[in-house]
């Protein structure tokens, strides 16, 4: 018999981050396909792994030299079933069509799971940001959205930040698009607060993140207090986890960039904090220099070569992959189990591997797989195209307290998939339950189209 696996693998061989998602998914929907012949008979599965529609474009630009530089642009628009095409731009050289086909694929079910009317979505470039002038991001920028802009629209296609994709990226992209389209809408999210934003956007993903940690610790009667936690990255994401983490009393000791990571063992404070925005935000430097100004932290260059990350290899009690996918392996998850984690949060896409996710699972770590964990980030992105659509601004507190209510309804969520499919505390099946019946129904509902 011909399985999902060999259509996707046969079609496009080359795309290994896609066939992971996908893996993944079917390992947890064949619970539900086995109960409902009827999904099987309409091929929805089949339906859900090929996109609706893949856009692939060109972008010139000229650098600073005068010279002209080509990048290749993307958007994949995944699934529309419940909603316009929602899902963040990366701007990363790693950036190709199994990288945004994952992506996409995951943002459909994350964003079935934030309860919000919002498709599947994701794209990118493979323009790296690093060490351009702003007026070089600016005409990159400019140049993504004159081909991009005719696909956009605040009820047809609405993309966001990710990876190198900031609120000075989303200005510049949605100057462009209001000027060739004359028209003032909410097709981006991300925007800035004083045009059209949302608060707590920027603090979403990281704030639901540890939000969910916190849900899955009252599981086991405990609290983020005094914890001692692991955190990758220091973008967006590991920004606004750290905070969170500080603010209900955890102790974040990593942080890392693409180059290496900075181990503090007394503890990123909040003043530590401010400055390591100011490093990644507006300075655009290294990791290694927060080692510089704070000599009691320690700074380690990564080993392209090495087999495991020392990131994930120092006594923890929870691990915040936030930085990007793939980012902990077999030997990095057994690292983490025999250091004493206990709770494993994926704010990053899909940064652990199969391989890793089988060892949290089968040493009862509480594992969160992004696609609930971080899906803060895009219900505040859906709260914001709320708040455009109405021509109204929340506070801060309503936004937050939307949030956190959505995080603590996701994590019910995926308990009683979990649960009601025969594996219970297992978030992976709850998540990609949860997600696929949603959106499944509505493909149902809808026909095959
Ligand atoms: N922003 C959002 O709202 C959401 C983001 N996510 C996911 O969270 C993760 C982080 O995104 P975000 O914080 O927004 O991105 P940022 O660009 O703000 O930060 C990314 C961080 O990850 C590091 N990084 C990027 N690529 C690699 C790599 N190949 N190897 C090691 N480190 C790397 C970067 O280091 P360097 O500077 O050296 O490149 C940087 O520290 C991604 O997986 C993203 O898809 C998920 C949901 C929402
Ligand atoms: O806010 C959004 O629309 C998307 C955020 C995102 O890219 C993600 O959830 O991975």
């Amino acid at each position: 018999m011909t399985t999902i696996m060999d259509i996707i693998s046969g079609r496009d061989p080359h795309e290994t981050e896609f066939h992971q998602a996908v893996t993944e998914v079917v390992g947890s929907v064949k619970l539900v396909l086995d109960k409902n012949p009827e999904y099987r008979h309409a091929r929805i599965v089949e339906r859900m792994v090929e996109p609706e529609r893949i856009i692939q474009f060109r972008v010139p630009w000229v650098d600073d030299q005068g010279r002209v530089q080509v990048n290749r642009g993307f958007r994949v628009e995944m699934n529309s079933a419940i909603g316009p095409y929602k899902g963040g731009l990366r701007f990363h050289p790693s950036v190709n069509l199994s990288i945004l086909k994952f992506l996409a694929f995951e943002q459909v079910f994350k964003n079935a799971l934030t309860t919000l009317p919002m498709g599947g979505a994701k794209g990118g470039a493979d323009f790296d940001p690093k060490g351009k002038s702003d007026n070089e991001v600016m005409r990159f920028c400019q140049s993504f959205m004159s081909e991009l802009f005719r696909h956009l629209g605040a009820d047809r296609d609405v993309p966001a930040g990710d990876i190198g994709v900031g609120g000075r990226e989303i200005g510049y992209m949605f100057g462009m698009y209001k000027k060739l389209k004359n028209e003032f809408t909410g097709m981006l999210t991300g925007k800035s607060l004083n045009w059209g934003g949302s608060l707590i956007r920027p603090e979403a993903t990281g704030y639901g993140s540890v939000y969910f940690a916190q849900e899955m610790l009252t599981t086991r009667h405990q609290t983020l207090k005094d914890k001692i936690c692991l955190v990758s990255g220091s973008g967006n994401v590991a920004q606004y986890t750290t905070e969170k983490i500080i603010q209900l009393g955890g102790n974040v000791v990593t942080l890392s960039d693409s180059t290496g990571y900075i181990y503090d063992e007394k503890g990123i404070d909040l003043d530590k904090l401010v400055y390591v925005k100011y490093l990644k935000n507006l300075k655009r430097g290294r990791i290694r220099e927060y080692a510089e100004k704070y000599p009691e932290a320690v700074y380690m260059e990564f080993d392209p070569a090495a087999d495991h990350s020392p990131l994930w290899n120092h006594r923890a009690d929870c691990a915040f992959p936030s930085a990007t996918q793939n980012e902990i392996n077999e030997l990095d998850a057994r690292n983490l189990v025999n250091n004493g984690v206990q709770v494993v949060c994926e704010g990053a896409n899909m940064p652990t591997t199969l391989e890793g996710i089988d060892i949290f699972l089968d040493h009862k770590i509480l594992f969160a797989p992004g696609k609930a964990a971080n899906a803060g980030g895009v219900a505040v992105s859906g709260l914001e195209m709320a708040q455009n659509a109405m021509r109204i601004k929340w506070n801060s507190q309503e936004v937050e307290e939307r949030l956190r209510k959505i995080m603590q309804h996701i994590h019910r969520e995926c308990l009683v998939a979990s649960e009601e499919y025969g594996t219970p505390g297992n978030y992976v099946n709850g998540a990609n339950i949860a997600g696929f019946v949603k959106v499944a129904e509505a493909m149902m509902d809808q026909g095959v189209v």
